[in-house]
Order: structure tokens, then sequence, then C-alpha cells
């Protein structure tokens, strides 16, 4: 990664722990502007952990998470951060009793005193990015689950003209392919990076266990093991690396220097 990438998102010294368990142990991360990134590593590593305090919805034990250069000191409900973070949950987590339209509208909603013309003409264009056209008047139990994820795509690259400091700059995919099967993952992945290059979500941190998601979404992967990132580069290296933990994760193997956890 060359020196001069402006770093947009800035991750110093931190743990998290869990009761006794140490989650995140001194944890260093750097996220550049046009970066694709994917956090992988076996499950309970901590993933969605890291993900969680870059979004601000959980608080570090230790260190500092600087946003655009900025510390942040505010959490969960007092986030002041200079630009917007967008989270894609692993379920869609929409409302049931809202219709797509509301759903993807609903901070706009909620926390704007924008007209209801101007939210939907906004929610409607993001629909139209995330290749749902004319469904805003559907409820999300007629929805497919690949459908109810594009919804909550749509949703996390919501511009806020109210405050565009807020619009999402940076978006955080937490397995958005766990539990499609590999059509409708083909689906999402085009679309995160269809997403990156019209300017919908350029940036982004994606944690996934799902191979086809890993080669086709990422530009740079970190592995995460016992707290610490044990192995860092570029994707194709993340193949052929001869690291004995990255090697062990891939080949799915039960031998090697990950401990198994039933
Ligand atoms: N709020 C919480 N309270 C207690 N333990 C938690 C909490 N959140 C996460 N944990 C624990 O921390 C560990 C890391 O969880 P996390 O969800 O970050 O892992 P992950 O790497 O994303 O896992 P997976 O790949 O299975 O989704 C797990 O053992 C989890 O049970």
């Amino acid at each position: 990664m060359p020196d001069d990438f402006e770093t947009l998102i800035e991750l110093k010294g931190i743990s998290k722990s869990f009761g006794s368990s140490v989650i995140l142990d001194n944890v260093d991360l750097n996220i550049h502007k046009g970066q694709a990134l994917a956090i992988i590593g076996p499950s309970g590593t901590g993933k969605s952990t890291i993900l969680r305090i870059i979004a601000g919805l959980l608080k570090p034990d230790a260190g500092q998470v600087y946003i655009n250069g900025y510390k942040r000191k505010g959490w969960v409900d007092d986030i002041r951060d200079p630009i917007g973070i967008g989270m894609v949950f692993q379920n869609a987590a929409l409302f049931d009793s809202l219709n797509v339209r509301e759903n993807v509208g609903f901070s706009l909603y909620q926390h704007t005193k924008l007209s209801r013309k101007t939210i939907e003409k906004l929610v409607d264009e993001r629909l139209e990015m995330v290749g749902l056209p004319g469904i805003g008047d559907r409820f999300p139990a007629e929805l497919s689950g690949g459908m109810r994820k594009r919804v909550s795509f749509a949703r996390a690259i919501l511009p806020n003209p109210e405050n565009p400091a807020h619009n999402p700059e940076v978006i955080l995919y937490d397995e958005p392919t766990a539990g499609l099967d590999p059509i409708a993952s083909t689906v999402i992945e085009d679309l995160i990076r269809d997403l990156q290059r019209n300017g919908g979500a350029n940036t982004y941190v994606m944690v996934t266990h799902q191979d086809s998601t890993i080669r086709r979404t990422a530009d740079q992967v970190i592995f995460l093991y016992k707290g610490k990132i044990q192995w860092s580069g570029d994707v194709d290296e993340a193949y052929s690396t001869d690291n004995p933990i990255v090697r062990q994760f891939f080949s799915g193997s039960v031998n090697g220097p990950i401990q198994i956890v039933n």
C-alpha cells in the first residue's frame, strides 16, 4: 500500500475483552480511501467486534479510533465523526412492519426535517443503484433473502443532504453473502464492486467466510486470530502465502496451528 494513500480510519492499540476472553489484543489497522479490505479468520476471533468498534457501536477497552484524522471521543449515541460510516449487518435487519422505502429512509425520517418527497427521491435513487427499482412499496416479507440484503445496502449508502458530513464514506459489510446460494452471492459480490465503481460505497471493510466473496470483493486481506492480525497482504498473496495459519484456514484442515473449537 503506497504511503501517500489517504487514511480514513485508523485503529491504534485497540483491545477488547468479553469477561475473561481477550478478543482483540492491541490491534492496529489503517483503512485507506478507496480500499476494499477483507477481514478473515476463524469463527469467534473478533471480526464482527472490529466492525462494531469501527462503526462506533462498541467501545474498546483500550486504544484509539481516528476518523479522518480526528480522535473519536463520543460512543454509540454520541458519535460526531467527520465522515459517515454505514454498516450492512449479517441479517438485513429490516423492520417487517415498514415498507422498503420507509426502511431505507428510516434514519432520514427520524433525524432530519427533510420533506417526505425529498427522502423518497433519495431512497428511490439508492434502490436503483442496488438494482431494485420500483420496489419501494413492497414489504420485507415479499422479498427474497438476496433482495432484502440489497435493500439493507441501499439503507447503508443513503446520503444525508442536511448533513453531508454524514454521507457514508466507508461501508462495513458483515458477512453480506452468508446464507445465500452461490448465484445470489455472485449478484451481491458484483453489486459490492459496482457500488465501489459508481461512488455508492467506494471504501469498504468486509467480514466474510465465503471464498468467492474474498476473491471477488477484496483487494487486501487481513487475517485475525487470537486477538492479533496474524497476516496481511494482497488478496492473491493470501492464497499463495506460506503462513501456516492462513494455509490451514483455506485448506480447511483440522491439523495445524489453529486450535479447533467444538
Ligand atoms: N456482547 C458480547 N458479550 C459477550 N461476548 C461477546 C459479545 N460480542 C462478542 N462476544 C464474543 O466475542 C467473540 C468474538 O465475537 P465476534 O462476533 O467478533 O467473532 P467473529 O470473528 O465475527 O465470529 P464469526 O466468524 O463466528 O461471526 C466470540 O467468542 C463472541 O461470543
